[in-house]
């Protein structure tokens, strides 16, 4: 039997989708599937989840959610023979689209059943796992309004945007340390990205890869108001790579420190927020150390 663990985050997205025994025992018979439903009650109960899951001699983990769920449920299923599903479920689910996961549950419930794997990098940031991407600066604060708006969807998250364009401040001194260069800047964003998308289809990074052992970075560096519109519309056109503000590098590992010591700073690493109490930030990648089922 093959013993399949569901782990639902009932808040992703718009909230409220299903999945239930009906949907799954559709495509998974019971003479050769055990499937389990577990559904998180608050942020971080699917880590707990999916240790019991893991505990308990599930074969596949799938993450029904955003990239903050798969997060959680995934930092677990590193360096294990545990294959890590995705029903995306999310409000922007750029992991999933990375990985060409289609968004309709029954086909994503299908990709799981045909059982196709690829190994992909994890990246690391001080030690802890993100799969898509991390970022300090403009990106953590419209996380930041994102969160407070209560609401997870693309128009929000626009009005996030706009108001991060208002509020945003980057007063923060930086020295990045990556293929063997410094680099002191004080930076409107600092990116660092494992994967294609950040999701609803927008990229910073469309030349990432999950399977190239690399981080791609960007820094971008201090813009006016007017620049930052201009960045807008040219990511949304896809020409963001032409900017001379933006820089791009491709590395194996980098190191960034905070000229300022001070604790609580804003990271967002898979859309989630973090304090950083460490003036200095290591990041690095290991190559396929996660197994995904993939269309
Ligand atoms: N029952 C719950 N109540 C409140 N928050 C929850 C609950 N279960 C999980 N969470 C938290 O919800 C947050 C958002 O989840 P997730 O990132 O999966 O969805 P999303 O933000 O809509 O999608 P995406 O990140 O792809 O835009 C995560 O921080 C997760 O820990």
């Amino acid at each position: 039997m093959k013993n399949i663990h569901f782990i639902v985050n009932p808040i992703a997205g718009k909230g409220g989708t299903v999945m239930d025994m009906a949907t799954l025992y559709k495509y998974f018979n019971t003479t050769e599937y055990q499937i389990t439903i577990k559904v998180s009650d608050y942020a971080g109960h699917a880590t707990i989840l999916t240790k019991e899951s893991l505990n308990d001699g599930a074969k596949i983990i799938v993450a029904c959610g955003g990239d903050g769920t798969i997060n959680e449920v995934a930092s677990c299923l590193v360096h294990t023979n545990v294959l890590l599903g995705i029903v995306p479920m999310g409000s922007g689910n750029g992991l999933a689209e990375s990985l060409k996961i289609p968004r309709n549950i029954k086909k994503a419930v299908q990709v799981i059943k045909e059982n196709k794997t690829n190994g992909i990098d994890v990246a690391m940031v001080n030690g802890r796992p993100f799969f898509s991407n991390m970022g300090i600066g403009f990106d953590a604060k419209v996380i930041s309004n994102y969160n407070s708006s209560g609401q997870r969807r693309l128009w929000a998250y626009l009005k996030a945007v706009i108001k991060s364009i208002k509020d945003f401040k980057n007063n923060e001194r930086i020295k990045v340390e990556l293929n063997g260069k410094t680099y002191n800047t004080n930076p409107f964003m600092f990116f660092v990205s494992n994967s294609k998308v950040m999701g609803y289809d927008i990229s910073l990074t469309r030349m990432a890869s999950l399977q190239d052992g690399l981080l791609d970075v960007v820094i971008i560096d201090n813009l006016t108001r007017g620049e930052i519109f201009v960045l807008g519309f040219f990511v949304l056109l896809r020409l963001n790579q032409y900017l001379k503000k933006v820089k791009y590098f491709k590395v194996k590992e980098l190191k960034l420190s905070f000229e300022e010591k001070r604790k609580g700073r804003l990271i967002q690493a898979d859309g989630e927020l973090y304090h950083l109490n460490e003036s200095e930030i290591c990041v690095t990648i290991e190559e396929k150390a996660l197994s995904v089922l993939v269309p």
